[in-house]
């Protein structure tokens, strides 16, 4: 870990996650990198390049990828990756975690976040204002889990996967990589297809 943090991507998304990392009090410097020139700052803090100036912050800066889009986020993390960055896993003081919970490195656990024990999440996850994970479940690397989502136990969510806000997934259940749950939505089976999936119980609608 270094003393230093620069988040990629001054948005919405990464304005909060920002905050988080200030909430924890572990970087004497927080920073972003963001590809649109006319954002200066964020949150008040300074963006010190585009994201293809990364290689020159590598020795000295963590990073952090803040983007919603889970195909993006997941093409800039593997970047970093394969140049060995240093990328934390970040967690809101005011989220609680379980024991026996493993937390892969580029995961964003946002206020009011539960976790509860013997669960695993993936690296490039969101967990997203107030969603919660109960026990042993499985998620997926790339995963966004929107505010005031709510995973019953022995819940397993594929890859890239967004579950909308405020949907909830009954437990024991299974949702393969790929799918949208739209808001709202509640998941009471598997589902197997990858699509757009809305309503209650939900129905694919592409
Ligand atoms: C901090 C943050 O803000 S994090 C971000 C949180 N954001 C979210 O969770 C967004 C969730 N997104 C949704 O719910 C979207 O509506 C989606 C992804 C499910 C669908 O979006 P699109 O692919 O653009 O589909 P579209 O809007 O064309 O809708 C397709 C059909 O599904 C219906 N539909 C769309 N969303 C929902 C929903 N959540 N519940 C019920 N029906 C829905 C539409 O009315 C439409 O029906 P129709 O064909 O009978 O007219």
């Amino acid at each position: 870990m270094k003393n230093k943090l620069l988040i990629i991507g001054a948005s919405g998304h990464g304005k909060v996650v920002a905050d988080i990392a200030l909430e924890m009090g572990k970087w004497e410097k927080v920073a972003f990198l963001d590809d649109n020139p006319a954002v200066t700052s964020c949150l008040g803090l300074d963006v010190v390049g585009t994201s293809e100036d990364f290689k020159k912050f590598i020795d000295d800066y963590d990073f952090f990828v803040a983007i919603g889009d889970n195909d993006i986020r997941k093409k800039v993390y593997q970047k970093l990756e394969s140049l060995s960055a240093s990328i934390p896993v970040l967690i809101h003081p005011g989220a609680v975690v379980g024991r026996e919970v493993l937390i892969e490195c580029g995961t964003v656990l946002m206020a009011g976040v539960i976790v509860n024990c013997n669960t695993r999440i993936g690296k490039g996850c969101i967990l997203n204002t107030g969603s919660t994970v109960d026990h042993d479940n499985l998620i997926g690397d790339f995963v966004h889990v929107s505010p005031g989502v709510h995973l019953a136990g022995t819940v397993i969510v594929g890859s890239g996967s967004w579950l909308g806000v405020g949907s909830v997934i009954k437990n024991n259940v299974s949702i393969c990589e790929g799918i949208m749950i739209g808001a709202g939505a509640v998941v009471v089976n598997d589902i197997i297809t990858a699509g757009v999936y809305v309503g209650v119980p939900v129905r694919r609608v592409k």
